[in-house]
């Protein structure tokens, strides 16, 4: 199964389009776990298990398992999800972007090392350094497009004098990922929640590729308008949230606390497709 029929997949069994993203911060675990780097594998592993039935798909953020170096522990969480939820998309947030030899290293280190299903890129350096990630039969792989940070416009907001039509950077990389850059139909989209006018014009731009949404939650994005502005029955969507529902409580009953935050969120989501 390529990585779009697993998220059709997905979206259809669990009826859903939220992605629970895993940003382990040991200084925010609850109760017993906190402060312990050791309990990454372990926190990630319960809050996997509370939401699995929930989720389009998970999203590890790699920097909160390296900055520990718990790598290890990121490749075991990998192997428990692919146990526990074999029917949910991985999608590895490494935001990726080199010249295309270190780009085969990183895409073996998504796809070999951890198995992931999909990595998010930022497309800065141009074509040649994502066509490694295309060689990877199946496999997805998001470009950065508008960010859900408010810097995300220092530069994706700036007009390309020199390209037909003089479009704002981000909507020329909408453009590329549904056209000539999306050679195998492996392209998706970044693009904030943050932003829901802006989702609204990628997809216009792009009407067929998947979009990762982050920012519904910690960063205060509207779900429901996310939804009106990106999803389609055809084209899917995958609205991320972190640190809400990981950090949902602070108390042992987190993994409890994180599938009700989990299920209000995917609910929410679900009601506003209409
Ligand atoms: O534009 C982007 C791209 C990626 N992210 C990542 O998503 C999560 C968001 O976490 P929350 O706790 O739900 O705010 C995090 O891993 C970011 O690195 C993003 O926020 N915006």
């Amino acid at each position: 199964m390529t990585f779009i029929e697993q998220l059709r997949a997905a979206e259809r069994q669990n009826r859903s389009l939220l992605c629970v993203g895993l940003d382990p911060e040991p200084t925010r675990f609850p109760g017993r776990l906190k402060g312990d780097a050791n309990k990454i594998y372990d926190f990630c592993a319960r809050i996997v298990d509370a939401t699995a039935d929930l989720v389009i798909a998970f999203k590890p953020q790699i920097a909160y398992f390296a900055s520990h170096r718990a790598e290890g522990q990121l490749e075991r969480l990998m192997e428990h999800i692919r146990r526990v939820a074999p029917q949910v998309p991985i999608i590895l947030d490494a935001k990726r972007g080199d010249i295309g030899s270190t780009a085969e290293q990183y895409a073996l280190e998504a796809f070999e090392r951890y198995g992931a299903d999909a990595v998010t890129l930022s497309p800065f350096m141009g074509f040649d350094s994502v066509a490694p990630y295309l060689k990877h039969e199946g496999k997805g792989a998001f470009l950065l497009c508008r960010t859900s940070n408010p810097g995300g416009a220092d530069l994706q907001g700036q007009r390309l004098a020199s390209v037909e039509g003089e479009p704002l950077l981000y909507e020329h990389v909408a453009r590329l990922a549904q056209g000539p850059w999306n050679l195998n139909g492996q392209l998706g989209l970044v693009v904030g929640a943050t932003y829901p006018a802006e989702i609204e014009r990628v997809r216009a731009l792009a009407p067929t590729v998947p979009l990762l949404i982050p920012g519904v939650g910690a960063q205060g994005g509207d779900a429901v308008a996310t939804v009106r502005a990106g999803w389609r029955e055809d084209a899917p969507i995958v609205v991320n949230s972190s640190r809400a529902i990981c950090y949902a409580s602070d108390g042992d009953d987190f993994a409890e606390a994180a599938r009700r935050e989990a299920t209000r969120t995917r609910d929410g989501l679900e009601a506003a497709k209409g």
